[in-house]
């Protein structure tokens, strides 16, 4: 038998972190090395030999935890949201300096949301409207969501690429926030509600017809297939991969020039 994967949790004591370091013991390939929180020093993740981190804290904290992962040769599956383009620069630069690290930033772990941003991007050529509406619990950091503004940045990119122009609106005079957040020409809007845990809906309209895509995570138990999977993965995958689909369809994902000719390390296939 193999060795298990030697596993960290960043975010332990959280709604995701406490579930994730459950499945993690529950796996019998993978070892839970350590369980971290907010007041928990990363000098654990070395001192533990600590082959994979999983970050599921913060938005404010997931930039420092990943500087200190790729500076020292930790794997990281990252679930944390609030990704920005400069973000994803600084992690990048740290990347090429540790071409054989691997990060997966995550936006969704659940694979029927993955779908839902696969079919959302085959959908988005046919329709001349969409708008995207996500639906969380109120305890939320961030809106809107980090898979609703992945859904819609890859809506627009299907819609550029297939010559759409941009969707009909008539608005002229609106209170703030009435048509949502604009991610790149796609309306996005945030519901925060107790009850739920995480939903989104796409809506597609054109002449006479409407199409909607939705998808609901019932509870956490739902992302834990996926944390897996990014963990199994992210050993033989150097470099950043943005998104889960990379691994579920054994796909090679596209990556800027830098990182194509091999500064960040190009990687393998399935
Ligand atoms: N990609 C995905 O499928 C999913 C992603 N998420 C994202 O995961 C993140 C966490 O979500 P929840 O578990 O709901 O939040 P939570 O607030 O329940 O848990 C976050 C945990 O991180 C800890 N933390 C904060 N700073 C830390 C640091 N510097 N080092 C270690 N731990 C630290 C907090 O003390 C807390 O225990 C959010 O960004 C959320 O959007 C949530 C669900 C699914
Ligand atoms: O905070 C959450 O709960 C979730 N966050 C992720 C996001 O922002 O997209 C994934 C999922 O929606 C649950």
């Amino acid at each position: 038998m193999t060795n298990p994967i030697r596993v960290a949790v960043l975010g332990a004591q959280g709604r995701m972190g406490s579930e994730a370091a459950q499945a993690v013991r529950d796996a019998e390939d993978m070892e839970l090395t350590a369980a971290l929180d907010r007041e928990d020093s990363l000098d654990t993740l070395t001192a533990t030999d600590t082959e994979v981190a999983v970050d599921l804290t913060h938005p404010d904290a997931v930039l420092g935890n990943l500087e200190f992962c790729v500076r020292h040769g930790v794997h990281a599956v990252v679930g944390t949201t609030g990704w920005t383009e400069e973000r994803f620069g600084k992690l990048r630069g740290w990347l090429a300096e540790k071409p054989a690290t691997g990060v997966l930033i995550a936006p969704n772990f659940g694979i029927g949301a993955v779908l839902t941003m696969r079919f959302a991007r085959e959908a988005a050529r046919f329709f001349e409207s969409v708008e995207v509406v996500e639906l969380h619990h109120p305890r939320k950091a961030d809106a809107p969501s980090g898979t609703a503004a992945r859904t819609a940045q890859l809506i627009a990119e299907a819609r550029r690429e297939a010559g759409l122009a941009a969707q009909p609106d008539a608005t002229s005079t609106q209170l703030d926030g009435a048509r949502g957040a604009d991610v790149d020409g796609v309306p996005v809007h945030a519901v925060r509600m107790r009850g739920l845990v995480a939903h989104q809906e796409v809506l597609f309209g054109d002449e006479g017809e409407t199409l909607t895509i939705r998808h609901d995570s019932m509870n956490r138990g739902s992302f834990m297939p996926g944390v897996l999977l990014g963990v199994r993965r992210i050993g033989t995958a150097p470099g950043l991969t943005v998104g889960l689909e990379h691994f579920l369809f054994n796909e090679e994902p596209s990556r800027p020039a830098a990182e194509s000719d091999g500064a960040a390390g190009t990687r393998r296939g399935g």
